[in-house]
This record gives structure tokens, C-alpha cells and sequence, in this order.
């Protein structure tokens, strides 16, 4: 089991998502940013130590929304998702291919990891800037 926090960034009424690189597992597969919690470590010190790793952006938390677990043919992951805003910090791209900040109503269009199907319908029905 894989223990991942990851950031739902909010920026202006977009969502930040991030496409994993040709050179990561799932490649080019679009995710939210984040990565594996590491012992000792809270999800949030996770999500915030990641997020300045892979990014160079500090991020403040506005609200956690529940875990959800997906089984990979390898692997089990459990994703800790965060709904997040920049607090400071430009972004920079470390580890991603691209970037693209989308409408929360058509996140669904991208080729997302299939872990994050899941988190981002949780998202979208909690989320107060969607239309839907
Ligand atoms: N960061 C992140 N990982 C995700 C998401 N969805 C998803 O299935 N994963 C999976 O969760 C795992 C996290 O790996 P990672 O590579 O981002 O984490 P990391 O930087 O700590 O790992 P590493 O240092 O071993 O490369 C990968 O197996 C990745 O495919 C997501 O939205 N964000």
C-alpha cells in the first residue's frame, strides 16, 4: 500500500494539474501534485515538503477531502487529497512534463491516473466554484 498526499491547487477559479513525466511510473498520465508520505510525516508536512521539492511553491491547506484508495495491477495507493492555494512561490517545473490550470468542470477531459477519477468527483461535489 502506497501512501500519497497530493494538492488540489485552486488559482482564480482553475485547477491545477500536473502530467507526469515519460521518465515516472504512469507515464504522461495527469495527476494532482504531491508524493508518497515518508515515515514519521503527517500527509500535510508530506503535501507541503513535495510541493516545494517538485514545484517551489509553499501551499496553504483550505480543506481535506476524504481518502480514497485505488488497487494498480502493482500496487495499492491511497490518495490524501488537499484543496490548496499558493501561498508563495512562483512554479517551477521539476519533475512534470506540463502543467495546465483547467475549470474544475473540465478536469474530466484530461487522461488522469485512474486513482484520481475518483478524488476528483469527490472534488467536484464539494467544490462551491462549479457550476454543476
Ligand atoms: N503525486 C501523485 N501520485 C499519484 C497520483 N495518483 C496516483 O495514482 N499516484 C501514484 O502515487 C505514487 C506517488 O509517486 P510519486 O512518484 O509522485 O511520489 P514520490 O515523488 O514520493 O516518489 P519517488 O520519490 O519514489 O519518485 C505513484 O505510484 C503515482 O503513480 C496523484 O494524483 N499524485
Amino acid at each position: 500500500m502506497i501512501e500519497v498526499a497530493c494538492a488540489i491547487i485552486e488559482k482564480d477559479g482553475l485547477v491545477l494539474a500536473a502530467q507526469r513525466s515519460e521518465r515516472m511510473s504512469l507515464p504522461l498520465k495527469w495527476e494532482f501534485p504531491g508524493g508518497k508520505i515518508e515515515p514519521g510525516e503527517t500527509a500535510e508536512e508530506c503535501l507541503c515538503r513535495e510541493l516545494f521539492e517538485e514545484m517551489g511553491i509553499s501551499v496553504a491547506v483550505k480543506k481535506c477531502l476524504p481518502a480514497s484508495t485505488y488497487h494498480y495491477p502493482k500496487a495499492s495507493v491511497t490518495l490524501y487529497p488537499f484543496v490548496c492555494s499558493i501561498a508563495s512561490g512562483e512554479i517551477v517545473l521539476d519533475e512534470h512534463a506540463a502543467i495546465n490550470w483547467l475549470p474544475p468542470e473540465e478536469l474530466q477531459n484530461l487522461d488522469w491516473a485512474e486513482a484520481d477519477v475518483a478524488v476528483i468527483e469527490s472534488y467536484l461535489a464539494t467544490c462551491e466554484s462549479c457550476s454543476r
